[in-house]
C-alpha cells in the first residue's frame, strides 16, 4: 500500500477547527507530515497549548485519516501549539498577548482570578508573566508567598537598566508591591503611578511571553487608561460576584472596555464567590449573593461567560498562604480556573485569527 501527502492532506482537509471555522490544511497547522509505508506521522501545531479541544481535534483527524485513507494506517499526532498575537503590535515584540483582569467593585476577587489564570495558562506549558498593577493594594506578593521579595536588576548592552522579574510556579511576575513597603499606605498618585506601572512593562527584563496577564486596580481609572493607551492589549477578563451592587459597577467596567476610545475586546466574564460549598456537603450548593448575575451581564453585553468559582476556603488559604489553590490540579476549583484559562485562551486565538483575516467575521458567542 502506498499512501502520498496529497492523500493525507486532502483527508485533514475534513477536519475544520471549529472556532476559527477552516480546516487545519488551509490554516497551516499541519507541520512535518512524514509517511513511511503505512506508518504517518505529523505535528498538529494548535493556536494555544491551553486549547480545550485539543483531544477532540486529534481524534478528528485520526478519523480522518482512517476514513479517507486507509483502516490499516499507524498514525502518530504530535501536539505543539504557537501562540498567536493581535496584528497591530510594534512595542513589546515578545510579549504575545496582554490579557487584562478587571474588576468594577474592589473585593471581588480580581487578584484571585488574575493568579489563578496564570497558573493554570502557564501549567498547559504556555510561558506567563503576572503584573500587578493594583496600586491600592497590591496582593500578588502574598498569593504568591513573596512579600519583602526585591527583584534584581540588570544592564542591557545599551547600558539600559530592566528590572528582572521575580520567578515562581513557573510565572515571571511584577508587583507594584515589591517597591513599596507592605506595612505603608501606598504613595502612587495620578502620574507617578501611571508611570511606574509603564515602568512594569517596558523597563523588564521580560523575555518571551505567550500570555501577559494584568492585574488591574479595581473600578475605572488612570492606571486603565494609561495601560489601554500605552500598549497593545489581546483583551479582558472581567471578575464580578452575583451581589447588585457588585453587577452595576460591574456594567460600568464592562462598558469603558467597549467605548469607542478604549475599544478593547471583552474576553468574558468569571462570577466570583457565585455559590457556597460546605465541604461535607459537596453536592450542595448556597447561592447566598443570588444566581447567575455574571451570566447574565455577559448575556447582555454578548460576551462570553467564562465561568463561576465557588466560595471555598481553600480558595482563601491558597491565597493566604502563597500557594494558589490552581496549583493543587487535584482540587475542583483548580479544574474550574483550568476550564476558564482554556476558554480566554481559545477567545483569544478566535481575535487573533480574526485579525489577521484568517476567520469568517461572524464568530459565535457562547453565552451559556
Ligand atoms: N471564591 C473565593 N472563595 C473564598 N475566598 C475568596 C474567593 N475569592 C477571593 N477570595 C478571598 O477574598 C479576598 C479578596 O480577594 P482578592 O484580593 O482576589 O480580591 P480583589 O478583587 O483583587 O481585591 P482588591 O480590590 O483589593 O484588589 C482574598 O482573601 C481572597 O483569598
Amino acid at each position: 500500500m502506498m499512501i502520498s501527502q496529497e492523500q493525507v492532506l486532502a483527508a485533514l482537509r475534513n477536519v475544520e477547527d471549529p472556532d476559527l471555522k477552516k480546516d487545519l490544511v488551509t490554516l497551516n497547522m499541519i507541520k512535518d507530515l512524514k509517511i513511511e509505508d503505512k506508518h504517518i506521522s505529523f505535528t498538529l501545531e494548535l493556536t494555544t497549548p491551553a486549547c480545550p479541544m485539543k483531544d477532540m481535534l486529534k481524534n478528528a483527524c485520526l478519523n480522518a485519516i482512517k476514513h479517507f485513507v486507509s483502516r490499516e494506517a499507524e498514525i502518530e499526532i504530535n501536539i505543539t501549539s504557537r501562540v498567536t498575537r493581535p496584528m497591530d503590535t510594534t512595542q513589546l515584540k515578545a510579549i504575545r498577548n496582554i490579557i487584562l483582569v478587571s474588576s468594577g467593585k474592589g473585593g471581588v476577587g480580581k487578584s484571585t482570578v488574575a493568579s489563578n489564570l496564570a497558573i493554570a495558562l502557564g501549567a498547559d506549558g504556555a510561558k506567563v508573566g503576572l503584573i500587578d498593577a493594583d496600586i491600592y493594594g497590591p496582593s500578588v506578593p502574598t498569593m504568591f508567598g513573596l512579600v519583602g521579595a526585591k527583584p534584581g536588576a540588570r544592564e542591557t548592552a545599551e547600558g539600559k537598566t530592566l528590572i528582572i522579574p521575580i520567578e515562581k510556579y513557573g510565572i515571571k511576575l511584577l508587583s507594584l508591591g515589591f517597591f513599596a513597603d507592605p506595612d505603608q499606605p501606598v504613595p502612587w498618585r495620578g502620574p507617578m503611578a501611571s508611570n511606574a506601572v509603564k515602568q512594569l512593562f517596558n523597563d523588564a527584563d521580560w523575555g518571551e511571553l505567550d500570555y501577559l496577564i494584568v492585574d488591574l486596580p479595581p473600578g475605572t481609572g488612570d492606571i486603565h487608561i494609561t495601560i489601554t493607551q500605552s500598549f497593545p492589549i489581546a483583551g479582558a477578563v472581567i471578575v464580578t460576584t452575583p451581589q447588585q451592587v457588585a453587577l452595576a459597577d460591574t456594567r460600568k467596567g464592562l462598558a469603558m472596555f467597549k467605548m469607542p476610545s478604549i475599544n478593547i475586546p471583552v474576553l468574558g466574564v468569571v462570577e466570583n464567590m457565585a455559590y457556597f460549598t460546605p465541604a461535607e456537603l459537596p453536592e450542595n450548593k448556597y447561592y447566598i449573593f443570588g444566581k447567575d448575575g455574571g451570566k447574565e451581564l455577559a448575556k447582555s453585553f454578548g460576551v462570553p461567560f467564562l465561568g463561576e468559582i465557588p466560595i471555598v476556603q481553600s480558595i482563601t488559604e491558597g491565597g493566604d498562604s502563597g500557594v494558589p489553590v490552581a496549583m493543587d490540579t487535584h482540587n475542583s476549583v483548580a479544574r474550574s480556573f483550568a476550564e476558564i484559562a482554556g476558554k480566554v485562551a481559545q477567545q483569544i486565538a478566535i481575535n487573533n485569527a480574526q485579525s489577521a483575516g484568517n476567520v469568517s467575521p461572524v464568530v459565535e458567542i457562547d453565552t451559556n
